[in-house]
């Protein structure tokens, strides 16, 4: 191969090449593998296309009816591979497009230009209706953030998000980003201080803003392994806020906050790749915990194929990992069980049969847990002292010290077995001087479902050096009502080693709206005590706008799901498995499943450890949490069902109303932010005030 030579994979050409029947993708295969040999090979056809408006675009053939769109230098030694389809779609596709090098961002831009009437449709409108959404800002301004300069004068007419949102395509993804950072109030210099960190030096080097979009073939790219079957697109391309926070170096621990879809576990699996190419031989694991089983299913089956070696990292759920390690240590016999949240309810339940309580059995596990375990209480003169901030129900002493016995009456009954907090409270103890700790490096996903109690353990199981702790969550998907506290568990974060990531890679922008004005009223927490905010928080996708439909009976909710599911699988084509179909209650869900028996449609649980692509996929809305459809169906989201009320509601202080309700709200954020393409919200009688 000429060393000189540069070949560069654009995303697009991925997302091109991942739509095509599987007979062109092996041609295109082929076609890979020559043009990698030599792409001035003569077997390569290049043709010029005079109507073109990009005169720089060549189309080569992949077979008599399909071809592939690349850029090749007439002079210079970089060769672009930007798409591949059906020969007229792949013409109309190059028709407007414009591919160049942006040096004030150092990055590829690509778009379609707009025709000069368009420009002046907006030109004209805005002078009716002036002011302009980036009047503020000088062209110059406007050139350091990448625009380009013959769309100046079409970004300097847009008037409201929506119209920037309309023009998503005539202008290159990277700046199209920055300009909706702008619209959202974010500084034109903090925009040009992630643009400067994104840059090289080195113009050898490919800089990181650049590849977001592009990946650089070399001899020793594996080309099979990277168009094959199972290619996911996170594996190559990186948004530079991203690259930084996987592959950068930082004194201590590391707080990565995103919103849904943000790629907060891809990050968190690059770093895993990272951070094992630091291991030496004899170094201690790298531990990836999660707060779910399900994501740490999907991480064991991902990591081996990332190329990060299975003994060089440990995967496991937080209770899997207290229970292993409080064995591995020694800390409980190994005979020693540990109980799960409603088996202490069940023991809470015996004893208040027996010991008759003015507290019922789920206050009793929670000030077990949230106060005397949590503040880590040995005796009652302590828990006499301990302040119990946040618990809605105020106790006098009298009855901490009722609540005390009833406490040793637990400890009792649960016999040798022991409850997380207890176990996190042995270990806490156990680790707390020993300079021996178990792993090298934790990476920790899902962070915000965790207790302070759970960090603090955490913190003592790696020592304190550079790199020790990369802790990634989001702040908005709380759904269990956690007040996580960094410091307060002894996880100092400081400076910039507190980063966020804004751009949404799953949904479209619609849904991502849908999603996030779930929340409208309510602050949420960044773990460490300030408010944290979603601005910027973007979707550069852009699809159907959901749809929210109440009907007048059951009957007729349940024909208008089936209808949509047959048009999904029959029109459109679309795999079963791509359909998930979610409810709040399992009894919901037993209804979902009941319908699609009717309807002799295969269907599976979300909690299956197989999911057949001939099965729909039902679950519930916990159980949605850390997956993700192209197609989602939510249903019961009517005035009387949403929010969603405990059965013991109309009990709780307006405390935990409020606090209740919070959690609601993040729930249906979670829920609604798991879909790709389609949601589809319904439910019986009047809609609900919630969903806007
Ligand atoms: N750089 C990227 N390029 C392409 N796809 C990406 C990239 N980053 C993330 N994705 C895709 O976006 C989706 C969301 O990513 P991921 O699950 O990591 O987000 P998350 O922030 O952890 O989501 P959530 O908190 O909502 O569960 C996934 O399908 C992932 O493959």
């Amino acid at each position: 191969m000429n060393h000189a030579i540069k070949l560069f994979i654009h995303d697009s050409f991925f997302d091109a090449f991942s739509a095509l029947p599987r007979k062109i993708q092996k041609k295109t295969r082929e076609f890979m593998k020559k043009f990698k040999e030599d792409p001035k090979s003569s077997a390569i056809n290049y043709e010029k296309i005079s109507t073109f408006r990009d005169q720089s675009l060549r189309t080569v053939r992949i077979d008599q009816k399909y071809r592939a769109i690349i850029q090749a230098p007439e002079e210079g030694n970089g060769y672009h591979l930007l798409w591949v389809d059906n020969h007229d779609e792949a013409m109309d596709w190059a028709q407007n497009k414009v591919f160049e090098w942006n040096s004030s961002t150092q990055s590829f831009q690509m778009y379609d230009k707009p025709a000069t009437e368009d420009r002046k449709v907006v030109a004209n409108d805005k002078v009716q209706s002036s002011p302009v959404l980036f009047k503020t800002y000088t062209d110059s301004e406007l050139t350091q953030i990448g625009v380009p300069s013959d769309l100046l004068e079409l970004v300097r007419s847009i008037e409201r998000v929506e119209h920037l949102e309309s023009y998503a395509s005539n202008i290159p993804t990277d700046v199209y980003e920055y300009l909706y950072y702008l619209s959202e109030g974010i500084s034109i210099e903090d925009i040009l201080e992630e643009i400067e960190a994104g840059k090289v030096q080195d113009s050898e080097e490919l800089s990181p803003n650049a590849q977001k979009s592009v990946y650089v073939l070399t001899e020793d790219s594996d080309l099979e392994n990277i168009l094959s079957g199972d290619f996911e697109k996170w594996k190559l391309f990186l948004h530079p806020s991203q690259r930084s926070i996987a592959y950068g170096e930082f004194k201590g621990p590391l707080k990565v906050t995103g919103s849904a879809g943000t790629g907060k576990t891809v990050c968190a699996l690059h770093r895993a790749k990272h951070l094992s190419q630091k291991l030496e031989t004899f170094d201690k694991p790298i531990l990836f915990t999660t707060y779910t089983k399900s994501l740490t299913q999907y991480l064991s089956s991902v990591t081996e194929k990332f190329n990060i070696p299975e003994s060089e990292i440990e995967i496991s759920n937080i209770d899997k990992l207290i229970f292993d390690i409080s064995k591995n240590s020694k800390v409980i016999e190994s005979s020693s069980g540990m109980i799960n949240s409603s088996q202490e309810l069940e023991i809470w339940k015996e004893i208040i049969e027996y010991n008759p309580s003015t507290f019922d059995e789920r206050f009793l596990q929670e000030e077990y847990n949230d106060v005397i375990l949590s503040n880590s209480v040995d005796t009652l003169s302590e828990y006499y002292k301990t302040s119990r901030i946040g618990r809605s129900v105020r106790i006098g002493r009298q009855d901490k010290t009722q609540i005390w016995e009833l406490c040793e009456e637990f400890k009792k009954a649960k016999e040798a077995n022991f409850t997380k907090f207890e176990l996190c409270n042995l270990l806490i103890a156990h680790y707390r001087d020993k300079e021996d700790k178990p792993f090298s490096y934790i990476i920790c996903d899902e962070i915000q479902d965790f207790s302070n109690l759970e960090l603090t353990l955490l913190r003592l199981l790696v020592t304190e050096k550079a790199n020790d702790l990369f802790l990634v969550g989001d702040p908005f998907q709380n759904i269990y009502g956690r007040r996580i506290n960094f410091s307060k568990s002894g996880i100092h974060i400081r400076g910039r080693r507190s980063r966020k990531l804004k751009v949404n890679y799953r949904t479209t922008e619609e849904i991502k709206k849908k999603a996030v004005s779930v929340l409208f009223d309510e602050v949420y927490d960044d773990f460490d005590g300030e408010a944290e905010t979603n601005a910027g928080y973007v979707s550069l996708m852009h699809g159907a706008d959901p749809l929210y439909q109440t009907f007048s009976n059951p009957e007729e909710e349940d024909s208008y799901i089936i209808g949509e599911i047959q048009k999904l699988l029959i029109n459109d084509n679309v795999s079963p498995s791509d359909i998930c179909i979610a409810g709040r209650t399992n009894k919901l869900v037993d209804d979902t499943k009941t319908l699609l028996n009717e309807f002799q449609q295969k269907y599976t649980d979300i909690k299956a450890s197989k999911r057949p692509s001939e099965a729909v996929v039902v679950s519930t809305f916990h159980n949605l949490k850390g997956h993700e459809f192209k197609h989602l169906l939510v249903r019961g989201f009517s005035k009387d069902l949403v929010p969603f009320k405990h059965p013991d509601f109309d009990t709780y202080s307006d405390i935990q109303k409020r606090a209740y309700l919070k959690q609601e709200k993040s729930l249906y954020y979670v829920v609604f932010s798991r879909a790709i393409q389609t949601l589809i919200i319904t439910g019986i009688g009047e809609k609900s005030d919630w969903i806007k």
